[in-house]
């Protein structure tokens, strides 16, 4: 079967990953268009370089849990063919040990130079940072996609849900686009949906079907 997942940081939520719009939620501390957004950049370029410094040493003290895990399990089986599609920027899937994960808001664990546009693996602090090292220039900024800028891979994402058997979106509330538009493209695609998550999405109707709960439980019972 042909199953493309969308994941958001519902799933990450129990390994100690803040999620975005719960009461402790990342924009808690922090306005969106301050610190994620090109305008919030330009701005204020350190307090945005804090922002994202601060989540990517953050990763140290966070492991994948149950629902990664699960995912990872289910693209071992030679009937699936999986993709995971996630919105999150951490590294919690790969370390769970799938393989096949796009990550159209980019990820914390890469820096993009706004001068020659290479891109790096990046595990340290880019606030004062060395300069780019394709370049030498000192323009690197976090490799995420902010708001106003356009995800990376809808082609390949698209192509996906054009032959998908199964969408499947687990811990996003749906309220950001495109991403919160993949279920209407699975179904118009004739794919089945399948929402997993704490509660019901904002795109919750859409859905064929429903199961309610913590991701670390659900996921592990969907895949058995
Ligand atoms: C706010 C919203 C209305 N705005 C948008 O959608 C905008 C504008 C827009 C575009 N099209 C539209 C159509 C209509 C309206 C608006 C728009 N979209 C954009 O700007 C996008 C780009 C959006 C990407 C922004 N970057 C992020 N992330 C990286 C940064 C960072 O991470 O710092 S978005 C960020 O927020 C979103 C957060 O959502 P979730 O992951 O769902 O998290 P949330 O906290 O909201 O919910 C958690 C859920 O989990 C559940 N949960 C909690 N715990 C658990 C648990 N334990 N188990 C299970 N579930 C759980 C909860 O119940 C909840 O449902 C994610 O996408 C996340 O990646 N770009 C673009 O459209 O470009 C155009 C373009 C076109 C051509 C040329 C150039 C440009």
């Amino acid at each position: 079967m042909k199953i493309v997942v969308l994941t958001g940081a519902g799933i990450s939520a129990e390994s100690g990953v803040p999620t975005f719009r719960a009461s402790d939620g990342l924009w808690e501390g922090h306005r969106v268009e301050d610190v994620a957004t090109p305008e919030g950049f330009a701005r204020d370029p350190e307090a945005v370089q804090r922002f994202y410094d601060d989540r990517r040493a953050h990763l140290a003290v966070v492991e994948p849990n149950p629902a990664h895990r699960a995912l990872a399990e289910l693209e071992q089986h030679e009937r699936h063919d999986v993709l995971v599609v996630t919105q999150n920027v951490d590294d919690l899937h790969e370390r769970a040990g799938s393989r096949s994960v796009v990550h159209m808001h980019g990820e914390l664990l890469s820096a993009w130079c706004g001068a020659c546009d290479g891109r790096f693996r990046w595990d340290a602090p880019l606030l004062g940072g060395p300069g780019c090292p394709g370049c030498g220039e000192r323009t690197l900024r976090p490799d995420i996609v902010w708001f106003g800028e356009l995800p990376y891979e809808l082609d390949r994402i698209d192509d996906a849900l054009r032959g998908a058997d199964l969408f499947v979106s687990i811990g996003t509330s749906g309220a950001v686009y495109p991403a919160a538009g993949f279920v209407t493209a699975a179904r118009a695609y004739g794919a089945r949906t399948l929402e997993l998550n704490l509660e019901p999405s904002q795109g919750s109707l859409m859905f064929d079907e429903r199961r309610h709960g913590p991701a670390g439980t659900v996921v592990p019972a969907w895949v058995r």
